[in-house]
């Protein structure tokens, strides 16, 4: 496949990144003009920016686009870039290559990013890892033909059927909390476990077995791109080698790492909403793949929300609670969400994500022989410190609709410690 990364100005203000892999014809079809109109670029390239305006701001018809909405771009360097009424979050990227090569620079900036933003981009290109590019594009083919299955099929491995900590299965449409139609999810989604190498015999679909090749070289790449950012920011933190984040992170030892396989439902045009609460991720680490924008997150720095606009050859990577607490809130996880553009439906829109979880004993509190590390707020004698296993298990009752109540204690757990949220 293709892929053409291309820049250009939505609205002569806002800026995305696209790639060749959405579809074109519908967009051609309803298109024509603005095709023609590029005056400097080849008209392929032009197709798809064309196709970028449409899935980014759902515009139905030309005449939405004023006539000077697409214009030769370039990397945009702007602060104040907007995507409808949202702004474009501008996020480090970390190339994989520099930490690989030990850069101290690159080090640096993923200790900056992790402390203050919880996101930044992966540059995978030019890493021993580029070859993973491709295989996350398999992944993307296997995740629509596992959702297209029957859903009597996918109803078989009922995620809340397999297992306690939901390590494993299928999750349908509607069943936890979030922003669409009477505060439902907008999301089918199909969770694998991450460590297949370690405990092959998970229950699953004849699909999943016929693609086990795939997703066992997928976990065990993906796992040890997440442990050179995890060796970077234990030496970073200036953890002792005992004491270092991947040891509480070993690819061979057994822990709850998933990957969660995504496909978000279009919204027909009366219905509006943010399909995917928002939330922190329960684990150390998440690294994310998408085609399309939907993502937003809400920095600490910010007071709104900010779009994070896929990259192609990159992944998008979040703190997720699990650091937060070994680091006694140093690294930072980040609230983050689904939404389409304000006033828009949600068009459908697949993702994945591989999270990084801690072994199941791990204790889940600041870990101890660092300077950097701040020391603990609060009683430390009274205070129960819950393991990686306990941990997941008091989480999961808050996402359910049925249990979730908003501005409740320990609502937090779900919606990342902030008081109020913008919509
Ligand atoms: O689909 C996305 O872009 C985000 C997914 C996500 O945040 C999650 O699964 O935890
Ligand atoms: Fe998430």
């Amino acid at each position: 496949m293709v892929t053409v990364s291309a820049s250009l100005y939505l609205r002569a203000t806002g800026y995305i990144t696209v790639d060749s892999a959405q579809p074109l014809q519908p967009v051609l079809e309803t298109c024509p003009n603005l095709i023609l109109q590029h005056p400097k670029v080849g008209k392929d390239l032009v197709k798809n920016y064309v196709v970028a305006v449409i899935a980014m701001a759902h515009l139905n018809s030309p005449s939405e686009l004023p006539n000077n909405s697409i214009r030769e771009g370039g990397e945009s360097q702007s602060r104040d870039v907007r995507i409808g009424l949202y702004p474009v979050a501008q996020l480090s990227t970390i190339k994989l290559a520099g930490l690989q090569h030990g850069d101290e620079e690159e080090a640096e900036e993923l200790l900056r990013s992790a402390r203050e933003d919880g996101f930044f981009y992966l540059d995978l290109q030019d890493s021993a890892f580029e070859g993973m590019i491709n295989v996350v594009e398999d992944m993307f083919t296997i995740s629509k033909m596992l959702f297209n299955l029957d859903s009597l099929e996918k109803m078989e491995y009922d995620v809340d059927k397999l297992g306690n900590l939901k390590l494993n299965g299928y999750k349908p449409i509607g069943r936890n909390y979030g922003g669409v139609n009477g505060k439902r999810d907008g999301f089918e989604s199909y969770t694998i476990p991450g460590k297949i190498k370690v405990d092959p015999s998970f229950r699953r679909p004849s699909l999943l077995t016929d693609h086990l090749p795939t997703l066992e070289t997928f976990t065990s790449t993906t796992h040890r791109v997440l442990n050179l950012l995890l060796q970077s920011l234990s030496s970073s933190l200036q953890l002792p080698p005992e004491g270092a984040l991947i040891n509480l992170h070993r690819e061979q030892s057994p822990s709850p790492d998933i990957v969660r396989l995504l496909k978000y439902h279009a919204q027909p045009p009366n219905e509006q909403g943010y399909p995917q609460a928002p939330h922190t991720d329960l684990g150390s680490l998440t690294i994310l793949f998408a085609h399309s924008p939907g993502l937003q997150v809400l920095r600490s720095s910010s007071s709104d929300w900010a779009y994070v606009l896929p990259k192609p050859g990159h992944a998008i990577v979040n703190i997720g609670d699990g650091l937060t607490l070994l680091t006694n809130g140093l690294l930072r996880s980040c609230l983050h969400r689904v939404a389409p553009i304000k006033g828009y439906s949600m068009t459908e829109r697949y993702s994945f994500a591989y999270l990084q979880r801690a072994q199941y004993e791990v204790r889940m509190t600041g870990l101890t022989g660092s300077d950097i590390i701040p020391v603990k707020r609060g009683n430390v004698e009274t205070e129960q410190v819950f393991t990686s296993r306990e941990w997941l298990g008091k989480k999961f009752g808050m996402l359910r609709k049925e249990t979730f109540e908003e501005g409740t204690e320990g609502s937090w757990v779900l919606t990342g410690q902030r008081e109020e949220v913008p919509v």
